[in-house]
């Protein structure tokens, strides 16, 4: 469980006369269930990108259980993320030429020596549970719903006590929409993990504790 403290968060883009993000100030909970929601444009994916340390924050603080990710370098902070941070981003980064079940173990192949023993029958329990019918099928043959269900069985695997996504149900119908929903949740559930869902879906957004809305870069 991890709780996140944000202080005078400025984020500029050359070319953009605003900041494309100024939060002064923004507290979770451990285990908080959060959506962020605002038009296209406003800054969401900024948000999570730096809330997820992908990108370096420059200018003030995001701290998650004291650890405050401005003060750590690239490489520590690849691998604050690898051991807090589950991610499902729009764009799902799946390997083609490999199959579902062996993308979802792929960042676990990576940073360990050895897979833990069970870890591949867990990462065919959540592909079934997000609806896969075959872990075998690879990459480039799945379709985009199918991928996203897929970057989320990846997201989940290592039990993260921080789960970020970035529009999860945005390729999906309703019924599978709310697969995937029904999923991050249960497992934010089972874990303890802190939540947090950009999402123009407003089942979704429905469905959790707590609305950031961001408009030009700001909280309202
Ligand atoms: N690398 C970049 N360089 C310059 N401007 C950027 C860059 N990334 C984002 N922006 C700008 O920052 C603002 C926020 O973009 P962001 O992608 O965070 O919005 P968003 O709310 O996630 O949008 P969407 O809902 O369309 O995904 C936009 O004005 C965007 O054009």
């Amino acid at each position: 469980m991890a709780a996140l403290e944000v202080r005078d968060l400025e984020v500029r883009f050359a070319g953009l006369g605003q900041p494309a993000l100024a939060i002064p100030e923004l507290e979770l909970e451990a285990g908080a269930r959060v959506a962020v929601t605002g038009p296209s444009g406003c800054g969401k994916t900024t948000l999570l990108n730096m809330l997820t340390g992908l990108e370096c924050v420059r200018h003030g603080h995001v701290a998650w259980a004291g650890t405050d990710l401005a003060s750590l370098g690239e490489g520590p902070r690849d691998r604050w993320r690898a051991a807090h941070v589950g991610l499902v981003m729009q764009d799902f980064h799946l390997f083609p030429g490999l199959s579902a079940l062996d993308n979802v173990l792929l960042p676990q192949r990576l940073s360990r020596w050895r897979l833990p023993a069970g870890l591949a029958d867990e990462a065919r329990r959540l592909l079934d549970r997000v609806g896969l019918p075959d872990p075998r099928q690879k990459a480039e043959t799945l379709s985009r719903g199918q991928m996203q269900r897929v970057a989320v069985a990846r997201a989940l695997l290592a039990r993260p006590d921080i789960l970020v996504a970035d529009e999860p149900t945005a390729s999906l119908d309703a019924e599978a929409g709310a697969a995937v929903a029904d999923l991050l949740l249960a497992l934010a559930d089972e874990t303890g993990a802190t939540l947090i869902v950009a999402t123009h879906d407003p089942r979704l957004a429905g469905r959790l504790t707590r609305t950031l809305r961001l408009d030009a870069g700001r909280l309202i």
